[in-house]
């Protein structure tokens, strides 16, 4: 396929690629160069939507009686499909959205690993036996799907937080209804596709492409979903959960972070200063679990910040395609102007700004959205850039006493989704991992990257207290059955 050809997306709908009702596309642009239109998304209606609906509804009670194992082998078929074709996905997720080419193509090789997962998952058990008080009964647990699940999905992962959610979705029996984001519905199309080619029957996934405010809102209050799941903002999560409880149906939001890294005054600081680069500048900060604020006792502050600042400087930003690159763009012009209007706020709140925080407009990038990485010093625990999520490669160093105190502020934060420590004192780690706030603790290593095996979600404000992924995303895709038998 020519790299640049540019792609139309449809609904899938039914087992078939359906035009949508409505003529209205929007553009969906290379954030590398605004110029390059990578698809034309089709803006679908809520008629799309009710379509989808009912071809799930139509679809799911055969797809729940098939035995897991059979299910187990579609999503296989739909791995090694997605694995062939890597290389063509990970070329189009970072035209669309930015990230650079090997972290794009890794992502997607998640995606297939997370597909083998899930598709073993059909063989596991689903309950357990309980004694009985009554010595002549049988009792134990099963496990039932939700039946249709919409599945809403950020830009960020384009092929990881989708899959992460459909492909439970349907090994536990649910039929589902995929919105994935707007700004990757090209890179959505194109996995959607692997799903098609690998036979699943018609209307047991279903994709429908339109805006957040129609097809978003629409899955979280349609009577016919009975699940919704969740990954972007906290505003719009609240919106989902909100919607999803008010007519009795079940919910699950990951939403954002204001991730801290601890590092101590025992701390292997080029480690540190490696951990607090990855997690809070690959994919240009634009990952819920990025390192965003970088906690440092004040013994080891200036050795560590000096090192950091000349790290962070040496960065090359450009386009995901070009190997030298080490940081794309944003994925697209409101996530740059977000990211400059944070780092105006944190100069007038009185933060100092060391490095970066400017957007790059030198030959050969004045047509993307880059903006160039940020450090932040005399950063203090009230200041807004210390508080919101800002999604974006800054970097904000708050000097602290103690290890006590790093702990108080690293908690300090409405959110509680990842959080890390650099030290060898297992005394210190012993109680991070104890006192510290967030869903996902990592001593020595950095904020991000979670594994596909084990549970994922935050505290606090970073979720619905649900958790994603391994074994824990039975809880939500699924009810428990008790059954009690007497002959
Ligand atoms: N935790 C995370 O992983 C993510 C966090 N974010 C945070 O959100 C900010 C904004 O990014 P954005 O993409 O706008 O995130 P959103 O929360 O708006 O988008 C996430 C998903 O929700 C959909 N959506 C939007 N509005 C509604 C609605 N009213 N009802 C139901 N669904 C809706 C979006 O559709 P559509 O694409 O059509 O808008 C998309 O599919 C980022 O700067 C970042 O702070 C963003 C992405 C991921
Ligand atoms: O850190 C990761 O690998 C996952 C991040 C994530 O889930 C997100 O940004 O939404």
């Amino acid at each position: 396929m020519n790299m640049h050809e540019t792609i139309t997306v449809n609904n899938y709908v039914n087992g078939a690629w359906t035009a949508p009702s409505s003529e209205e596309k929007s553009k969906s642009i290379n954030p590398a160069n605004m110029q390059e239109i990578v698809g034309l998304v089709p803006d679908s209606t809520l008629e799309d939507l009710d379509r989808a609906v009912a071809a799930a509804e139509a679809a799911r009670t055969v797809w729940r009686k098939l035995p897991g194992a059979e299910r187990g082998s579609l999503l296989y078929k739909a791995a090694d499909l997605l694995e062939q074709r890597a290389d063509d996905i990970g070329v189009t997720m970072t035209r669309e959205m930015g990230k650079t080419l090997p972290e794009a193509k890794g992502e997607t090789l998640r995606g297939v690993a997370i597909l083998r997962y899930y598709a073993g998952e059909g063989m596991r058990k689903i309950g357990d036996v309980i004694p009985s008080t009554d010595a002549d009964a049988f009792m134990y647990t099963t496990r039932s799907p939700l039946g249709v699940v919409g599945v809403i999905s950020p830009w960020n992962f384009p092929v990881a937080i989708p899959i992460w959610k459909i492909a439970p979705a349907l090994i536990y029996g649910n039929a589902v209804v995929w919105k994935p984001a707007t700004e990757t519905a090209v890179t959505a199309a194109k996995v959607m596709a692997c799903f098609h080619d690998a036979g699943f029957p018609a209307g047991v996934l279903n994709m429908v492409v339109g805006s957040g405010s129609v097809i978003g809102h629409g899955i979280a209050s349609h009577p016919g979903i009975h699940g919704v799941t969740f990954t972007g903002s906290n505003a719009v999560g609240k919106h989902v959960g909100q919607a999803a409880l008010s007519r009795g149906a079940k919910y699950q939001l990951e939403m954002g972070g204001k991730n801290p890294i601890i590092v101590a005054a025992d701390a292997d600081l080029d480690l540190a200063v490696d951990a607090a680069i990855s997690g809070g500048l690959k994919s240009t900060g634009q990952k819920c679990t990025a390192t965003s604020r970088v906690i440092v006792v004040k013994d080891i502050y200036e050795s560590f910040k000096a090192r950091l600042v000349e790290k962070v400087a040496a960065l090359k930003v450009g386009d995901g395609l070009d190997p030298s690159t080490w940081m794309g763009p944003c994925a697209n012009e409101s996530q740059m102007m977000q990211v400059l209007d944070y780092v105006k706020k944190g100069i007038e709140e009185g933060a100092e700004l060391l490095v970066g925080g400017q957007r790059v407009e030198e030959k050969g990038r004045t047509n993307g959205f880059y903006v160039s990485p940020a450090v932040f010093d005399k950063v203090t625990a009230t200041m807004t850039i210390a508080r919101e999520e800002i999604f974006g490669p800054v970097l904000a160093l708050i000097e602290v006493d103690s290890f006590e105190e790093a702990i108080q502020v690293a908690n300090d934060s409405e959110y509680g989704l990842s959080a890390s420590i650099y030290t060898k004192n297992i005394g210190h780690i012993l109680q991070f991992v104890q006192d510290m706030e967030a869903g996902l603790v990592r001593v020595n290593a950095e904020t991000a990257g979670v594994e596909l095996q084990a549970p994922f979600g935050g505290m606090k404000q970073s979720s619905s207290h649900s958790r994603e992924q391994g074994q824990a995303a039975i809880e939500f895709f699924t009810s428990i059955k008790t059954v009690f038998i007497k002959p």
